[in-house]
């Protein structure tokens, strides 16, 4: 049974990063009809460090898990995804409808991450007023309103970075309280925002120099 907990839980940024990897590779195990499992087991099949990933377990599981066959799968899915606020699918607007942001909008993952983009924005009229991947693109003037009417509280940025923190301002005036970055960028806002800034540039750099440091090598 699952032990539904909403008291809140201290975990490290770095845990719930890595939160999403046990989730899939959990899912993967239930797929091939696997219901119980042991956190050595999981460390070993994600190259993970042991204690790390007793501790992480430890972390959100409502249960001990059984001595020696481990946690019950299913509850640990959901001890995760109830943690990760997944089981509250969460409204968000895409503020930048170019290649970036189509793909984005194209994605259907999110909503099993807990978020559901509702409509996308720019400035471009000959983009305003179509669809993209069945979302409505609507002129970003209507931006802050519409996020204050229904209440949305992630807001994406998919615009060149010289803009990125108009449309992060317009979004903050919204009421946004969460905001994905993926403009290159650093954002200015209040202390109450928190601000992801996603760039593969940076994941981009780690290769490059490994690559570097292998071609040295040889
Ligand atoms: N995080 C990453 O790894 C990553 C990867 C690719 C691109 N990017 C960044 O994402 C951003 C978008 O890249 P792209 O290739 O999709 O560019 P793009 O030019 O194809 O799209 C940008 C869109 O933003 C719109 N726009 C411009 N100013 C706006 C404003 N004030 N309000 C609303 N919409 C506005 C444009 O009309 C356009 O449709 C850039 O900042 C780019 O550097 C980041």
């Amino acid at each position: 049974m699952n032990d539904f907990n909403d008291s809140p839980i201290s975990i490290s940024t770095q845990a719930l990063e890595r939160m999403p990897y046990y989730l899939q590779h959990l899912k993967q195990l239930q797929k091939e009809g696997i219901t119980v499992i042991a956190s050595p087991a999981i460390a070993a099949d994600l190259s993970l460090n042991e204690v790390q990933v007793r501790k992480d377990l430890a972390a959100v599981s409502t249960s001990k898990g059984k001595p020696k066959s481990g946690f019950i799968i299913s509850d640990l899915i959901y001890n995760m995804e109830n943690i990760l606020g997944y089981h509250n699918v969460k409204d968000a607007v895409l503020v930048g409808a170019g290649y970036l942001g189509s793909a984005l909008l194209s994605y259907k993952g999110f909503d099993s991450c807990g978020m559901h983009i509702v409509a996308a924005f720019d400035i471009d009229d000959t983009i305003v007023g179509t669809e993209l991947c069945g979302k409505k693109v609507l002129p970003v003037n209507k931006l802050s309103g519409m996020c204050r009417r229904m209440n949305i509280h992630i807001g994406i940025i998919a615009v060149p970075e010289d803009q990125a923190q108009t449309v992060c301002d317009q979004l903050v005036a919204g009421g946004i309280l969460a905001v994905w970055n993926f403009a290159p960028v650093h954002l200015n806002t209040p202390e109450t925002i928190m601000v992801k800034n996603e760039n593969m540039a940076a994941s981009l750099a780690i290769l490059s120099k490994h690559l570097q440091e292998k071609i040295k090598q040889s």
